[in-house]
């Protein structure tokens, strides 16, 4: 019932169908009649295969729509072992195109007992077939689960359960004890049907359907498969995450685990919170937790790493039983994490075994394990998955996920913004202008000026050692006569502040502290007092003061005195400003003040950043509405400098709803 039982199957059409049954069986039977003679067969087939864990839990019983299914006898709770199997007839998935796979089968049914030839012959079949030997395959395809190697295998009980996308039992063969074991993924209440999942991995509603239909020839009318079309639209989402994640992470492999771990963290972190959201605490979400103990520990973080494989045990335990040899594994990695082959490839997340901060809420903790960024605000540069080191961009001659999607024509686009920051360490111009640049991460690149003017358009009183340059969507480029550096083309993509990447990086944090308000209120920049009544500085509008005394204070003693001369530049502002979490179309140098996010019916309010227009930028923002955004667009323009958005008026305001308008920044084609 899964892929590889599949594509065993689909080869197995092709076998010639020379022998022929030597079992009889009264076809023509009472399905009742069938139904106890099978509940017989299979108690004798369980002593036989000395199942005792679950018996009594379930039932074989006729499920409406279903044909048979097991159903639950008694409430069984979350973790409980429900089967442990032996198989009664096992094929080599090598031997499927050859005539001695059907003899095998055919030599496995006629050595079962009476009772166990007849549970198999009644088990379903969706495959034609035309005599018995074709029938014996059908049977097999329809119902062989896998076990070790290449093998599929009929078991009496596990292959009568029936599927669900939100199946309420894990199947797995345990390969310790050779044996299938199905255990409660969840609570199952008495009469509740039991059920596995015949799809893995799982993916969106239409994709499941499909497969479902064409593999075993029914329409799954699960939960699931039943929401309505938003939450399940929800749930599709959650799905494809899931998948889009793992296939980042394999593309990343070893990079990924060494190079840039936080990324491949979050990547996992994320994983598990989707898995949570889902409902679906399965195999997958256990191997979440091994992948993310796995880097912690390869990185040298051992207080992390056997938390996390703690958890994987736990949920190994739960999903698959204590004596399979993943909670095995990972229970001995849980117990001595520095045993694991990788550790301390890389040591930059060093950390003793009980390095473990006590005492921490359980939110506080989560964010320690995962290394979560507890960075706020719109366009706060600590936060490293907009503004990323060289070695954390995307690679230019290879598609990231992470940063692009696919479009229908084949090309790609990104999908998030984000901006790489770099100083100026060195520079040089010979047949173009090249700069060294360090990064966040203290590495140093080159940068070359592929634009028209080979880097002449820029002022030459921009480019000083000690400045800060910032560049939209740099990817890592790979030069034939140079290190990996960033080639710039486009002269709007670049932007030079005069200072160094310290300071910006100073000012960005005060800026995150003073500039901001939370439900009204406001923190001194000269003083730290919170309150509501503080006034803004005029020129800037950045910080907030109480009185002259403490402006003076900012002024003089925290150095507002030169921030402030640096804070009139809107692109600069713009960094801090800019809401970058919202993606609608690439943006550019300058920043232009046009893409703030709120807005309300009445007018654009946007006066709340308090950014004044400057004299030397119009405004080209463009409001979208919702649905319609294509019957939309106003351009606004202030009325003159230093207007706030707020007092821009647009006379056809009721035309639209305008609570769901967002502004977005004007593309190259559009009229500004
Ligand atoms: C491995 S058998 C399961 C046991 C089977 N119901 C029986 O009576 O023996 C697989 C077949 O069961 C049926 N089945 C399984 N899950 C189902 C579902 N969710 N809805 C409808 N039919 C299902 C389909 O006919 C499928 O081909």
């Amino acid at each position: 019932m899964d892929s590889a039982s599949d594509s065993r199957s689909q080869q197995a059409e092709a076998m010639p169908q020379a022998v022929s049954s030597g079992i009889m069986i009264d076809y023509n039977q009472d399905v009742t009649e069938l139904s106890s003679q099978f509940a017989a067969a299979i108690s004798i087939a369980n002593e036989n295969c000395g199942n005792s864990e679950g018996a009594g839990m379930c039932a074989l019983q006729d499920v409406p729509g279903k044909g048979k299914g097991l159903v639950a006898t008694e409430k069984i709770s979350k973790g409980t072992r429900i089967l442990s199997e032996e198989p009664i007839i096992t094929i080599s998935c090598n031997e499927m195109n050859s005539e001695r796979q059907r003899i095998s089968i055919y030599q496995q049914v006629a050595s079962l007992s009476e009772h166990q030839q007849r549970a198999f012959l009644s088990m379903h079949n969706i495959h034609p077939y035309e005599d018995a030997t074709g029938r014996y395959l059908g049977i097999f395809r329809t119902n062989s689960l896998p076990t070790d190697g290449d093998n599929g295998a009929i078991f009496l009980e596990a292959c009568r359960i029936n599927h669900a996308c939100d199946n309420n039992a894990q199947k797995n063969w345990n390969e310790e004890i050779n044996r299938h074991t199905v255990h409660a993924l969840r609570d199952i209440d008495k009469g509740e049907e039991i059920t596995i999942t015949y799809l893995a991995p799982l993916k969106n509603r239409k994709t499941r359907q499909k497969a479902l239909q064409e593999k075993f020839n029914f329409r799954c009318s699960c939960r699931l498969c039943s929401l309505p079309p938003e939450k399940s639209q929800e749930s599709d989402r959650r799905l494809e995450e899931i998948h889009r994640l793992d296939w980042i992470i394999d593309q990343l492999g070893i990079e990924g685990l060494l190079v840039s771990p936080l990324r491949t963290l979050r990547y996992f972190d994320q994983q598990v919170h989707l898995y949570r959201d889902q409902g679906r605490e399965d195999v997958g979400f256990a191997q979440a937790f091994v992948n993310a103990a796995q880097l912690a520990i390869a990185n040298g973080d051992l207080a992390r790493g056997r938390i996390f494989a703690e958890r994987a045990v736990s949920v190994w335990k739960t999903t698959i039983g204590g004596d399979d040899t993943q909670a095995i594994k990972h229970g001995a990695l849980a117990q001595d994490p520095s045993e694991y082959e990788l550790y301390g490839t890389s040591m930059q997340w060093k950390t003793e075994v009980d390095e473990v901060p006590q005492g921490l809420e359980p939110s506080d903790f989560e964010d320690w394990l995962w290394r979560r960024e507890k960075l706020t605000g719109q366009g706060n540069l600590r936060r490293r998955a907009i503004f990323p080191g060289f070695i954390n961009l995307p690679n230019e001659h290879a598609f990231d996920p992470e940063f692009y999607k696919s479009s229908n024509t084949g090309s790609y686009r990104p999908r998030r913004h984000w901006c790489f920051l770099g100083e100026i360490v060195d520079f040089t111009t010979l047949l173009r202008l090249q700069m060294d640049i360090k990064d966040v991460d203290g590495t140093t690149v080159p940068l070359f000026f592929y634009t028209d003017n080979r880097g002449s358009e820029l002022d030459p009183a921009q480019v000083q050692k000690g400045y800060t340059v910032a560049i939209l969507y740099a990817e890592r480029h790979r030069f034939l006569y140079s290190e990996p550096g960033i080639r710039h083309e486009d002269p709007r993509m670049i932007k030079i502040f005069p200072l160094p990447l310290h300071k910006l990086l100073a000012l960005n944090d005060q800026f995150q502290q003073f500039s901001t308000e939370l439900d009204g209120i406001r923190m001194c920049h000269g003083c730290g007092k919170k309150a509501a009544s503080l006034k803004r500085c005029g020129k800037c509008s950045s910080f907030w003061y109480c009185d002259k005394a403490c402006q003076v204070a900012g002024w003089n003693e925290k150095g507002h005195k030169a921030d402030c001369k640096l804070l009139k530049d809107p692109d600069l502002r713009g960094l801090f400003v800019f809401n970058w979490d919202e993606f609608d179309n690439r943006i550019r140098f300058p920043l232009m003040l046009a893409h703030w996010p709120a807005t309300c019916p009445g007018g654009v309010q946007l006066s709340q950043y308090g950014v004044r227009l400057s004299p030397t930028v119009p405004l080209t923002a463009r409001l979208i509405g919702g649905s319609r955004s294509s019957d939309v667009s106003y351009y606004l323009r202030p009325k003159k400098a230093g207007d706030t958005l707020s007092r821009v008026q647009c006379d056809t305001w009721g035309y639209q709803d305008l609570a769901t308008l967002k502004t977005r920044q004007l593309t190259d084609n559009e009229p500004g």
